[in-house]
């Protein structure tokens, strides 16, 4: 019988879904299928922060535990911090480019956007950040899958927009990227470009076979910033981003050093934290909890507009 692999159906997710498929069964020497599910996220045309943290995991993780599928693969990033019962995160592969990446007509840097141009995001965090570099630019809220988003562009609907940079290379759209954006300016998401492959915990056979998969340093910078993020309490709806860069490491040299950065700001830009961090990478996840006190040390509370 071969394995089942439980995917959301949009491009990008096939895309990935089908390479772990056959990174699993080139490990396993097992057949490997896609089993499509289609999450609430996909099927409604809301603001993500109206749904909810999740909504493009819980069909899935839903279908995981009744035992319709043995394995999903999600984007990281689309985790709820908190772990699910009875799943467990196999394996981390290898972090595509973290970083988030401008799409705009032209050839255009955002340096170079005229006064008025309409650039695309969804999310409050790259928000957040395109307010605080106080560029002439109209932020234009959209939502939708990568290749929607960027056919705003091509349509002329939009002068750019800005997605992960993860997102077009798995696409083979990395051409397409008019600027990478410095993490200096828009600090990515919190386990941005990793992709997170889940199994039950009562499949044990699986389990061993995925860990064929994981690519340690990946997992530790995923640790730091979940972490980070997790202390700090805020989901993938609240403008708060964090990246952790592993320095100077073999594949399993515990001695590496790890640098994260991390990011708190208010929705409209004016007000930005912005702190990093440096331990061993046996360390991550106390990294990115020191870090996350800092930054409430530093005011983060008041900066998310949270209620003391
Ligand atoms: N929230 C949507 C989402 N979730 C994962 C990716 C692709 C990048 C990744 O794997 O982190 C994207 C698109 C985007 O942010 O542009």
């Amino acid at each position: 019988m071969s394995i089942r692999l439980g995917t959301r159906g949009s491009t990008l997710a096939v895309r990935q879904s089908r390479m772990v498929a056959d990174a699993l069964a080139e490990a396993s020497g097992q057949d490997v299928e896609l089993v499509e599910i289609s999450t609430a996220g996909d099927r409604s045309t809301a603001p993500v922060a109206a749904l909810g943290v999740g909504v493009f995991v819980s069909a899935l993780r839903d279908a995981l535990a009744a035992k319709e599928i043995d394995l999903a693969v999600h984007s990281y990033k689309d985790l709820p911090t908190a772990p699910a019962d009875g799943l467990v995160i196999a394996a981390t592969p290898l972090r595509e480019d973290p970083r988030d990446a401008l799409v705009a007509r032209d050839g255009l840097t955002l340096a170079e956007m005229p006064a008025g141009a309409r650039i695309g995001t969804g999310a409050v965090r790259r928000i957040a950040q395109l307010h605080s570099l106080g560029l002439p630019i109209e932020i234009v809220p959209i939502r939708g899958n990568v290749d929607t988003r960027l056919r705003k562009v091509a349509s002329g609907e939009l002068d750019g927009v800005v997605v992960a940079r993860a997102g077009l290379v798995r696409l083979g759209r990395a051409n397409e990227v008019t600027e990478i954006l410095d993490p200096g300016q828009m600090l990515p998401s919190p386990a941005q470009g990793v992709l997170a492959i889940e199994c039950r915990v009562d499949d044990p056979d699986l389990f061993d076979a995925l860990r064929a998969l994981d690519h340690a340093p990946t997992r530790a910078a995923v640790d730091a910033e979940r972490a980070l993020l997790a202390t700090l309490e805020a989901g993938c709806s609240a403008p708060v981003a964090g990246l952790a860069e592993i320095v100077e490491h073999g594949q399993t040299d515990p001695a590496g050093e790890i640098y994260l950065r991390g990011a708190v700001l208010s929705p409209d830009g004016r007000v930005a934290l912005r702190l990093s961090r440096t331990g061993t990478l046996a360390d991550a996840s106390t990294v990115g909890r020191l870090l996350a006190e800092e930054l409430l040390g530093a005011g983060a509370n008041e900066v998310l507009g949270v209620q003391q």
